[in-house]
């Protein structure tokens, strides 16, 4: 997955500022293909994702420990990109790899295959998958659909449409399951502070009322202006970060999981979710909620044997994937002690604008652990494509 066009930006502020429900978004084909398929057709995106190592050992791994999944069987790899994972499919022995592949990287992925040696076994396809017709069903699919916060995007979509029409009834599903996590989090680290988080919550600096003059400026006079921008669509916007897991300030919770083998469109449309999570630091601000995701590859029971793979975007240390996390700012953030809880409500649906992007509203309500309860307070944001702030 990668980021979505610039062009959705100017909505998600309408968005932000407007309150709006999710449904059923009807897709007009041709706007989908100028907003988020163009994109895919930059070596440039397929870099990013081919650079991001977390993701590439991951999908290795998985085939390469379990070749006997591909070993003279047919695969069909779902948006194939550079073609990356339908070569590493024919290397792993399979028969034949059908690669789908809706833009015109269709042309470098069959580029790729000749120059690596297996043209004769990966078939590059260049089309919609929910177009194009195959002359045979397939022993695995294999996919990267996975967007922000593992929906956005709304690519799983044709997977699953790929699933119903292509697979065997024995067929393997790869990755096999994903789950969606939530977790309380503070803006920094205490000493070390993460910056572009913090700049992104409250930085005022070149506006606020005791800058005399910046660059021989006075700015003093769009501080009431920027505060209100600042409110109406910052705030309600997620924010892409990488996170340390330090941020984390108490205990994630699964908020969705999804078997990639049975899941339907209609169970990923909308997400609801009511979780509790006790808060694990003492004397700190919950400031936001991170989301993020994990998909696992398991196989499935009728191919057992499968050396379990895990992906994780979850914060870490050390580094972490091209995906990040999710911050969803709390406004107001909430002081919070050891041993208080954190009982979240979420909903998130797609835009009715574009299908591929998401609303969210959540509800978070305190209950120290002295008793009190704190009123509940509802913050709506979306889920667009801000990767900087
Ligand atoms: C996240 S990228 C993954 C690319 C490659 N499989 C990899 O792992 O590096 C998803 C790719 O799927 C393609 N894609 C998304 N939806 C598709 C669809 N319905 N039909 C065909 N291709 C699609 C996109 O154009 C993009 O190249």
């Amino acid at each position: 997955m990668a980021s979505l066009p610039n062009g959705t930006s100017s909505s998600s502020a309408a968005a932000a500022a407007g309150g709006r429900g999710g449904g059923a978004a009807v897709v007009d084909k041709e706007v989908d293909f100028a907003n988020y398929f163009c994109t895919y057709s930059y070596l440039y995106h397929q870099k990013e994702m081919l650079c991001d190592r977390v993701r590439m050992d991951a999908y290795h791994s998985a085939v390469f420990r379990n070749p006997h999944h591909f070993r003279g069987k047919v695969v069909l790899d779902v948006g194939t990109g550079s073609g990356i994972l339908a070569i590493w499919s024919a290397q792993a022995g399979a028969r034949k790899v059908y690669a789908v592949e809706a833009t015109n990287m269709a042309e470098h992925a069959r580029e790729l295959a000749r120059a690596n040696g297996v043209a004769d076994v990966v078939e590059v396809i260049q089309g919609s998958m929910e177009d194009v017709v195959l002359p045979e069903k397939v022993d695995v699919i294999i996919s990267e659909w996975m967007g922000y916060f593992l929906l956005r995007e709304s690519m799983f979509d044709s997977v699953i449409c790929a699933r119903d029409r292509w697979l065997k009834p024995d067929g393997v599903m790869y990755p096999s399951h994903a789950r969606m996590w939530l977790a309380p989090i503070r803006s920094g680290l205490g000493e070390k502070k993460l910056e572009d988080l913090d700049i992104a919550m409250h930085d005022w600096s070149l506006f606020v009322e005791d800058t005399e003059s910046y660059y021989g400026v006075n700015m003093n006079v769009l501080t009431k202006a920027y505060r209100a921008e600042h409110e109406k669509y910052y705030l309600k916007s997620a924010i892409w970060n990488n996170l340390h897991p330090n941020q984390v300030i108490g205990q994630a919770a699964v908020i969705k999981e999804i078997d990639c083998l049975t899941a339907t469109v209609d169970e990923i449309q909308e997400v609801r979710a009511q979780v509790t999570m006790p808060i694990k630091l003492d004397m700190t601000r919950l400031a936001a909620l991170a989301g993020w995701f994990d998909v696992h590859f398991r196989g499935s029971k009728q191919n057992p044997g499968t050396q379990e793979v895990e992906l994780s975007t979850a914060p870490d240390e050390n580094g972490g994937t091209h995906w990040g996390q999710q911050v969803f700012l709390l406004t107001p953030p909430l002081r919070v002690n050891e041993g208080d809880n954190v009982k979240v409500s979420f909903t998130m649906v797609r835009s009715k604008e574009n299908h591929r992007l998401m609303d969210l509203e959540f509800t978070y309500e305190l209950h120290e652990s002295s008793g009190k309860q704190l009123p509940a307070i509802t913050t709506k944001i979306y889920l667009e494509l801000k990767k900087t702030m």
